[in-house]
């Protein structure tokens, strides 16, 4: 089966820095990829050229085997490509749901405008309380935004980014700053997502990683070093090396 995702030969520099080094990566449908590495190694350079914030100095990135190199950042969100918003772009006074609703309303409108589907109020409220019925937040639905939990927030996050339809979702440290109580909140919320959605998970913690990927590549200094089973990922010296060495000092 062809990938949804394929990138192939990859390479970013800044300057006279290499940032993204000969990346061959694949994402198929129902994927549920992590992507690993120490601090710097590239892991958030790798999503931006993936949604398409930062251009490649060489290489391609093909969705459906169609060339994503002509299409700018919000292009590629109608073509399904999708990065998790961050907490900052949240309406903090406004409740749950009326923010679920503006992502939803969003996303209506750019399809409206493609293809000119006339869709009633009744439609969006049904998709908004799907939405919030999956992420179990339909309890919090009409209190506001700023009244929640940090872990609360990020999965309002992961809504709305579902909101908009996406066949590629790149979670980008969907744990950072959430209390460790709350971190099964996220990881539950991974587990529910669609099964079909090629999901890949940008991690610093390991427990959350290994808990919910079925494969993981692990980048160093802007390469892949090695990709496989959370078992295989596990058991190889490099990868133990590279986040046990330093404490073994
Ligand atoms: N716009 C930019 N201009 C210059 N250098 C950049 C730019 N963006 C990233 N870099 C550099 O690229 C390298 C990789 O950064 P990146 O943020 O992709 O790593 P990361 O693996 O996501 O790190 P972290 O885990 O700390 O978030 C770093 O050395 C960083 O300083």
């Amino acid at each position: 089966m062809t990938a949804a995702l394929e990138v192939r030969g990859l390479n970013k520099s800044f300057g006279g820095i290499t940032v993204s080094k000969d990346i061959n990566f694949d994402l198929r449908p129902g994927d549920r990829k992590a992507l690993i590495g120490p601090n710097g190694a590239g892991k958030t350079t790798f999503a931006n050229l993936i949604t398409g914030i930062v251009p490649p100095s060489s290489g391609e990135i093909r969705l459906d085997g169609q060339a994503l190199s002509p299409l700018g950042e919000p292009q590629r969100v109608r073509a399904g490509i999708a990065k998790t918003f961050q907490i900052t772009t949240l309406f903090r006074r406004l409740t749950v749901r009326e923010n679920i609703r503006l992502g939803v309303q969003e996303r209506r409108r750019q399809g409206m405008r493609m293809f000119r589907r006339a869709s009633g109020d009744a439609d969006v409220e049904a998709e908004v309380a799907d939405l919030l019925e999956q992420f179990h937040l339909s309890r919090f639905a009409d209190l506001k935004v700023e009244t929640l939990a940090y872990g609360q927030q990020r999965l309002i996050e992961m809504a709305l980014t579902l909101a908009l339809k996406p066949r590629i979702l790149i979670l980008d440290e969907p744990a950072a700053g959430v209390p460790s109580s709350e971190s099964h909140l996220i990881i539950e919320a991974i587990e529910r997502l669609p099964a079909d959605l090629a999901v890949l998970i940008i991690e610093h913690d390991m427990k959350l990683v290994f808990q919910v990927a079925r494969s993981i590549v692990v980048l160093v200094n802007g390469a892949i070093l090695t990709e496989g089973t959370p078992q295989e990922i596990a058991a190889d010296e490099r990868v133990r090396e590279l986040y046990l060495g330093a404490r073994h000092e």
